[in-house]
């Protein structure tokens, strides 16, 4: 009688264990992503460099809006996330600049 519940629960949990490992994979990805641009931005603070280059930031708009519609995810959403990393990478760029100028280098 509760067969179809029990498969539909079993389907979930199913459904669920991919989903734990596709968030375990992305804040991997985001770690490294971060890592890297941790370097990016000493190197930017060393350099005097900006901390943003909204140019680039077009660059990587497009080619993530072009990406994702291949995908099937909607470019908006795309576009949203990228902005959101930036904008926490920039943080984190004029965090590293301004430890830097106080440390007097
Ligand atoms: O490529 C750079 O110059 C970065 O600082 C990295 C990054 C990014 O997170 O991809 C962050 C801020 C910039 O505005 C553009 C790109």
């Amino acid at each position: 009688m509760s067969t179809g519940m029990d498969e539909a629960r079993a389907k979930l949990l199913e459904y669920r264990a991919s989903i734990d490992n596709l968030d375990a994979a992305l804040i991997h990805i985001l770690a490294e992503r971060f890592r890297c641009t941790k370097a990016v931005g000493a190197l930017k603070a060393a350099n005097k460099m900006p901390a943003a280059d909204p140019q680039r930031e077009q660059q990587q708009i497009a080619r993530l809006r072009r990406l994702a519609d291949e995908a099937h995810l909607d470019p908006d959403f795309a576009e949203k996330i990228l902005t959101f990393i930036a904008r926490e990478v920039i943080r984190h760029h004029e965090a590293i600049a301004e430890e830097r100028a106080s440390a007097g280098n």
